[in-house]
């Protein structure tokens, strides 16, 4: 039975949760029908042919709870009361049967960009959904999702990336693993053709607002090409046509028919359709307050409305009288509630939403009758949904995408080298006086922690914003199963690490240039060395704390504290070995520690026969290097433990960051 939202129980639509069974049920269905029919329910249609492949969608007791903020107290989150909800679908039900393009029509806010998400699985994670939503007859799960493409209302790209680059990478990702080279050329060069993307191939996607390359409905034209580069057997829309003037509006929706004919089924928003946009879906169905107003065909609608007086005028566009009719008028909200009330109430009861539903129990029960047939054809349908490509090319692409997108804003780039020329051009001035000698201690461990605050600070804050600035794009394309968020970050990673080599290798350089340290071959590589290790260690620290929180200045807050404690244990402002023995640990954690050490270590181990001149008190006097190294509690065998543990902060702080974009993937 079907609940309404005023407690009334309606006549059953389309059932509940069905198992497998033979094909005689589908005979059954029939007998019942025809039984329903002598005791006056209505009368049944002609029932369409056997479907013989494609997805029958079915969805019935469709509720969906968002948070309710304007109701809901700003402290309810510290305290133990439940945030308040706001019901956005109220036991909204429908089918649509394989080769059917459908318009989901309704004013703004009636509910369609929801519905839409929740029969494709894609809502976010704050959204509450009560549902029963199956796929030819079975329930839907989050595997089936990748059978389903999504274009949605909102564009997201990576605007520096060619129209063509766009589709490559999609298509990679995206399409069965096995498809060759030339087959996914093919498929672009078609769908750019069909689309009228092909004369701005080379053209950089762009950013709205900052560098605009394409226009808005080319915007719109290049999602929904990539979107059925993989010919998925169930797509929806949200409002492909919003921006685009009449002609490429009319192009989307005749190539959404086109697909329709070979056997997909569509479901696709639409805003005020023209007369000859509206005459081209085969189904409409009407949202209004969150309920379902009508499904049906064009002709079924006129009749039905007629039948509740509400007639539209000869003039008048079709979509237009319904969406008005189905719209809350500001100051007559109660009547227009309750005429809303009385159409959605009318059409649960009637013959339209009764053949709705008989049409899809036979549908479905069609497709689970051929159990073996149809068990192989559902295994092929998800398995080739997921067999995409594997984790190395994914991999491989995501890397690419990185590292084009980098490559393309050399401005930042060239900014990040002049101000470290600059910087190294400040500090090495100061210390162009260095001299191993006894004021000259002093000196190189104050230039050894510059070398390591420059190698931490700017990587480890730099790289802050890296997740909170992608992870719209992000969550969208691992929504569709494109990759997995591990591979997401480790992709990202890696197009940082050529970043984090040459910003240590100049800085060092510079220091080499302007001052005396130790210039054997050895120690210069090893200098090097280090630098970069203490480089790309600490991004890996602000990698981690970027994937962790939700934006950069809840990441600041915990980072500045634990920036504190990366200091005081780092070994020039405190002598490591009277640290309290509690506190002794945090050492562990510190590669400003490791990194001064090493460096330390480096610059003074082998040294002999420091003079003592220029002190007054000769007991304070440093004879060789190995005392340098003991005043500040370091010790030269020390140099593999420092390697080792920039090599376990390095591997931990990643691994954690992974597993916390996971982890956000899975809450959003
Ligand atoms: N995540 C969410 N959090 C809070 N409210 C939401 C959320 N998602 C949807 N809503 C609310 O649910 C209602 C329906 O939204 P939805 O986007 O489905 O409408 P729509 O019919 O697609 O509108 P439009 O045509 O303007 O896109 C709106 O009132 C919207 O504010």
């Amino acid at each position: 039975m079907v609940r309404r939202d005023d407690g009334e129980q309606s006549v059953s639509l389309l059932g509940g949760r069905r198992s497998p069974r033979e094909y005689s049920e589908h005979q059954r269905l029939l007998e019942t029908e025809l039984s329903r029919e002598s005791a006056g329910y209505g009368a049944v249609k002609p029932l369409s042919p056997l479907p013989t492949g494609g997805v029958t969608l079915t969805w019935h007791d469709v509720n969906v709870y968002v948070p309710d903020k304007k109701n809901s107290s700003v402290f309810s989150s510290c305290q133990s009361e439940a945030p308040k909800l706001k019901r956005v679908l109220n036991n909204v039900y429908g089918a649509v049967l394989a080769g059917n393009l459908v318009a989901v029509m309704g004013s703004s806010g009636s509910g369609k960009s929801t519905l839409m998400t929740t029969l494709a699985q894609r809502n976010p994670g704050e959204v509450m959904v009560d549902a029963d939503i199956q796929y030819n007859g079975q329930p839907a799960t989050k595997q089936m999702r990748s059978m389903a493409g999504f274009v949605y209302q909102d564009d997201m790209f990576v605007g520096s990336l060619t129209v063509r680059e766009h589709l490559e990478f999609a298509a990679r990702l995206k399409m069965e693993r096995h498809t060759t080279a030339a087959e996914r050329r093919a498929r672009i060069d078609t769908i750019m053709i069909n689309l009228g993307l092909k004369k701005s191939e080379h053209t950089r996607i762009g950013v709205p607002g900052q560098k605009k390359s394409l226009s808005g409905g080319e915007r719109k034209r290049l999602a929904f090409a990539a979107e059925i580069l993989t010919d998925p057997p169930l797509l929806f829309c949200d409002e492909p046509t919003t921006g685009l003037d009449s002609y490429n509006a009319e192009r989307i929706v005749s190539m959404l028919k086109e697909m329709a004919y070979h056997g997909k089924t569509i479901l696709c928003t639409i805003h005020q359709p023209s007369s000859g946009l509206f005459a081209m879906f085969d189904q409409l169905m009407f949202l209004s307050e969150g309920r379902l107003a009508y499904m049906g065909s064009a002709t079924n609608a006129a009749e039905f409305f007629t039948s509740l007086n509400l007639i539209c005028p000869a003039t008048y566009n079709a979509a237009d009288f319904y969406i008005h009719c189905l719209a809350v008028a500001p100051g007559r909200e109660a009547q227009s509630r309750e005429r809303i009330k009385a159409i959605c109430d009318n059409f649960s009861v009637s013959s339209h939403a009764k053949d709705m539903a008989v049409t899809a129990q036979y549908h479905e029960a069609a497709a689970l009758a051929h159990t073996q047939a149809r068990r192989y054809e559902c295994r092929e349908l998800t398995r080739s949904a997921v067999r995409r490509a594997s984790w190395f090319v994914q991999l491989y692409w995501l890397t690419w995408r990185a590292f084009i997108d980098s490559m393309r804003n050399p401005a930042i780039h060239w900014i990040r080298i002049l101000q470290k020329m600059g910087i190294g051009l400040m500090v090495g001035l100061c210390y162009s006086n260095l001299q191993y000698d006894q004021l000259g201690a002093q000196n190189l461990q104050g230039l050894m922690f510059i070398l390591v605050t420059e190698n931490t600070f700017p990587a480890m804050y730099g790289v802050l914003s890296l997740f909170p600035q992608e992870l719209p794009l992000f969550l969208r394309e691992n929504k569709s199963e494109m990759y997995s968020a591990p591979l997401f970050y480790f992709s990202k990673v890696m197009a940082l690490v050529p970043g984090f080599i040459l910003d240590p290798v100049i800085f060092i350089s510079m220091m080499y240039i302007l001052t005396s340290l130790r210039s054997d071959l050895p120690s210069v590589l090893m200098m090097y060395l280090i630098g970069v290790f203490t480089c790309n260690t600490a991004a890996a620290c602000g990698c981690f704390f970027s994937a962790a929180f939700q934006n950069m200045s809840q990441a600041m807050a915990v980072l500045i504290p634990f920036d504190y404690l990366l200091m005081i244990t780092g070994g020039i402002f405190i002598n490591l070995s009277t640290l309290p023995k509690l506190l002794t640990w945090t050492k562990s954690l510190s590669w400003f520690m490791y990194a001064n050490e090493a460096f330390s270590i480096i610059q003074w181990s082998g040294i002999e026969n420091i003079p003592c001149e220029n002190l007054s008190n000769s007991s304070r006097c440093l004879k060789n290097g190995e005392e340098v190294l003991n005043k500040y509690s370091f010790h030269s065998g020390d140099l593999a433990i420092d390697f080792n543990g920039f090599i376990l902060l390095f591997t931990c702080f990643h691994i954690l960051g992974a597993v916390a974009l996971w982890l956000r993937s899975r809450r959003q």
